[in-house]
């Protein structure tokens, strides 16, 4: 049998893990050798009343007849109990892949599931895991009972005739010689075509997120071209997996066939000349199904297990990345400086892409209360900087953070780093539930009226009462039904209701218009009096109310002070201040 010892340990991985529900596997084999034990006894039993009723009445074989249909029944029973343990086992069993993938996707740091298209890691959870469920329901059951079914079975056959038991299984071996060549690199087809599916899934969902671009851009060719391409290739693996199954037929019935044939053919010669009863003839023909069929159905079970560890070859890959730590990031319970960065600098190291360094040197003290305003061109590394702020990303250097309270023990200690920051990001999300559950998911035990409160901080509750359930009201996928912002001011509500002493935010007024702008900016403030504020914005507006601004270029501070200071600096930040009102004063000519 073709097993790499890759295959093996991936065998043994999955076995282990099947090993938890190990009372339904036991009951499995204790089925499987009801079934066979019933089968052996049947051919017996058969045996007996044909050679016994020809020398006497068929009425003397009534006890032997009442024998055997009890041994069907328990052989029935015990299939029933076979069919229905290895579906429990299976269902159990993916059940709880299903739920360890998804756990631990939750658990992988943002800059490790990047590395995977969204459409693929879909994939895994779909045909990976079906894959998976069927060697679970079919295969492995099989691959318990037929070996139990081949050494019964050849054991009686034995018995019976052992010369004719080795003429019948002589074309064994060629056949599974056949198989092992059939079934070579079998797990890596099976890989592959997954992979390519993984990437058509891929670029599906990036159709479905980027649908409007798609549309403007008439990208639709380009799109189909890029999901074809990868689905083409999925398919040219398919196709060669089917090209091994199909040829498997032949062999299978090389197999079956040609053993019947010898058994018929020397077996019946010697019931002629009466070497051998009818009975036992017909036993021996019987019961030599138990010795070809695991044979026979081998290169199924092979090919299905390699498939499988194709799967769970995906399966484990993601089940393997590491949970996301923030052990590089220091929580102290130090009064102040409530923020310190020591040297911090951030490489992007994206899969098959060259490195980008986005952040260095960055040596930052932020007090507690103070609000921060982080400024920059475009490409600076503001965002960046938010980003390890977050522990989205590991960085080099050092970052502390001061929490102004005590948090609960039993949390683990990464928790309780961002127990302490409320973020807005730049991509607002809200989920698919109603306007309150999503603003109050930042605090789950807030009351209406807090809920409200936030919102009302936010300047988002009178749109929201204008909506027809109000604060009830059911967003559809990512809120469609709102205006991008609305969404923005929504997603600062919840922000807003984190009881958390940092709030950082980039770019939270960018999807709002001039007066939406200053009365949010507000907020910001007045909301965030006790709290520290980071904010990251092009609008400069907002810098004339921080405490500090903090210039970026090229990764690095170039400038850090007051608004006025950097302003009498004549400097960078001056330039961007600058170039900022000149643009907003030519807009306002353009448009009066
Ligand atoms: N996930 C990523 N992988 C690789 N490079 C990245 C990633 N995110 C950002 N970068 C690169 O890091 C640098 C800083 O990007 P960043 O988004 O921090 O800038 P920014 O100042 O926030 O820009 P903007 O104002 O346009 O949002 C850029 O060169 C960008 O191309």
């Amino acid at each position: 049998m073709d097993i790499s010892r890759s295959d093996l340990k991936l065998l043994i991985r999955l076995l282990k893990d099947a090993f938890v529900f190990r009372g339904l596997l036991l009951g499995v084999i204790v089925a499987a050798f009801g079934t066979v034990a019933a089968g052996v006894a049947e051919t017996y039993l058969l045996k007996t009343i044909i050679d016994e009723s020809a020398d006497q009445q068929l009425g003397s074989q009534v006890g032997n007849i009442m024998l055997l249909l009890a041994v069907l029944a328990v052989g029935a029973t015990a299939t029933y109990y076979r069919f229905k343990l290895a579906g429990y086992f299976s269902g159990s069993f993916v059940h709880r892949l299903n739920q360890r993938l998804f756990r631990k996707v939750t658990r992988m740091s943002i800059s490790a599931l990047e590395n995977y298209d969204a459409g693929d890691v879909v994939a895994r959870f779909s045909s990976d895991i079906r894959k998976i469920n069927t060697f679970a329901e079919v295969s492995l059951p099989l691959l318990i009972l037929h070996p139990i079914m081949f050494v019964m079975g050849a054991a009686y056959l034995a018995v019976l005739d052992a010369q004719l038991l080795m003429l019948s299984i002589i074309p064994i071996p060629v056949g599974f010689f056949l198989i092992m060549l059939m079934t070579r690199s079998m797990s890596q087809l099976s890989m592959n075509t997954q992979t390519y599916f993984g990437r058509g899934f891929g670029v599906l969902a990036e159709m479905l997120a980027g649908f409007a671009t798609m549309k403007v851009f008439h990208l639709r060719g380009y799109l189909y071209q890029d999901f074809k391409k990868q689905m083409d290739t999925g398919l040219s693996s398919q196709l060669k997996l089917v090209d091994r199954y199909a040829w498997m037929g032949p062999v299978q019935v090389m197999i079956r066939l040609v053993p019947s044939i010898v058994c018929l053919i020397v077996g019946g010669g010697r019931a002629l000349a009466g070497d051998f009863s009818l009975g036992e003839l017909i036993a021996f023909f019987y019961l030599l199904n138990f010795v070809i069929d695991p044979v026979a159905q081998m290169p199924t079970h092979i090919a299905g297990c390699k498939d499988a560890l194709g799967a769970s070859k995906r399966i484990f890959h993601l089940l393997d990345e590491a949970d996301e730590k923030l052990d590089h990031l220091t929580l102290s319970h130090l009064e102040r400086p409530q923020l310190q960065l020591d040297k911090v600098g951030l490489v992007y190291q994206p899969e098959n892409n060259q490195a980008v360094q986005a952040l260095q040197d960055i040596n930052l003290i932020i007090e507690p209360g103070e609000k921060v305003a982080i400024v920059g061109e475009s490409g600076s590394g503001k965002s960046s900087l938010l980003k390890v702020l977050a522990g989205f990303y590991l960085h080099t250097g050092e970052i502390s953070l001061a929490a102004d309270r005590m948090f609960d023990e039993r949390e683990p200690e990464d928790d309780g780093y961002r127990r302490q920051l409320s973020v807005v990001n730049q991509e607002t999300f809200l989920f698919p539930i109603s306007i309150m559950e999503n603003i109050r998911l930042a605090k789950p035990d807030a009351t209406e009226s807090e809920v409200i409160a936030a919102a009302q901080k936010a300047y988002a509750d009178s749109f929201i009462r204008e909506q027809a359930q109000g604060y009830e009201t059911i967003l559809g996928e990512n809120g469609v039904s709102l205006s991008y912002g609305q969404k923005q001011r929504i997603s600062l509500a919840r922000a807003f209701l984190k009881p958390a002493p940092v709030l950082m935010m980039d770019e939270p007024t960018a999807s709002l218009d001039q007066t939406s702008e200053s009365l949010v900016e507000q907020a910001i403030l007045r909301e965030a009096d006790e709290r520290t504020v980071i904010v990251i914005t092009h609008k400069l507006a907002i810098t004339s109310m921080m405490d500090r601004v903090v210039v970026l270029d090229q990764g690095r501070v170039i400038e850090n002070g007051t608004y006025s200071e950097l302003m009498n600096r004549k400097g960078h930040f001056y330039r961007l201040h600058q170039a900022y009102y000149d643009h907003a004063a030519n807009e306002e000519l353009s448009h009066a």
